[in-house]
């Protein structure tokens, strides 16, 4: 049977990583591989409701991570670990590195807490005791938090993490930047200040890199 993969795209609010998730998608499809296309937190009916919880409720930040962990506990039990067993591929808008940016870094959490939470949350049946689910190659969309905010202006009402300041998208953006100092093998870094085709050009060699596209 084929093997899984699973795919993970992170970024600042805006950085522009949904616009390519579904494209990538269509071009594994197209390759003949069966996907699955979800997010975070959500991808569950559980974790879709932790999301707007999430999202729209005034909460501390170990409130908050708690959140984000427990809806990646269902999603990884209900959606992820099943579909990785299928040999589909497994694309996700946001894993764990978002949680080590935004409340490690946007809100300066305990890094030591949520890698604790890291190491029960994605201990998972399928591999051995020690070793956690993680993405096999994660898409860091970059981009300035300035231009990310231009981008959102007027898009929607923002939700709690959208209305925050350019400086907490800084801090955030310095989270991810830790996070991809810790596993450089893990992240492939895509600028997001480009154009649409030159950044769907970059997420594609990203995968042709891996040997699992043409
Ligand atoms: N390369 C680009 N150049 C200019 N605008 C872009 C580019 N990529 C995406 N956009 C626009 O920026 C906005 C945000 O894009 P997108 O929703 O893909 O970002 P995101 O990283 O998924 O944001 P969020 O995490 O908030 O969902 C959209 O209006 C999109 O059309
Ligand atoms: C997984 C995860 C997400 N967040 C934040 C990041 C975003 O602002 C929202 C999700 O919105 P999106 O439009 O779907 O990107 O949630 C977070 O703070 N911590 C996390 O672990």
């Amino acid at each position: 049977m084929t093997a899984g993969l699973f795919i993970s795209f992170e970024g600042i609010d805006g950085a522009g990583k949904s616009t390519h998730v579904e494209a990538l998608a269509q071009a594994f499809r197209d390759a003949g591989r069966s996907v699955t296309l979800t997010r975070e937190p959500g991808g569950t009916p559980l974790a879709e409701q932790l999301r707007v919880l999430a999202l729209n409720t005034a909460m501390d930040p170990l409130t908050e991570a708690l959140l984000m962990f427990a809806a990646r506990r269902d999603h990884l039990q209900q959606v992820i670990e099943p579909a990785l067993a299928r040999g589909e591929v497994v694309l996700c808008d946001r894993f764990t590195d978002a949680t080590f940016a935004y409340q490690g870094g946007g809100r300066g959490f305990d890094l030591a807490v949520l890698a604790q939470l890291e190491r029960w949350v994605q201990a998972v049946d399928a591999l051995p005791a020690g070793q956690l689910r993680q993405p096999q190659l994660t898409m860091w969309f970059e981009l300035s938090p300035e231009a990310a905010a231009q981008r959102l202006a007027g898009a929607r009402a923002p939700d709690r993490f959208e209305s925050q300041p350019v400086e907490f998208f800084r801090k955030v953006a310095d989270g991810y930047a830790r996070r991809a100092a810790g596993d450089p093998g893990r992240f492939a870094r895509i600028d997001g200040s480009l154009p649409r085709e030159q950044v769907w050009q970059q997420v594609l060699d990203a995968v042709r890199r891996k040997g699992w596209l043409a």
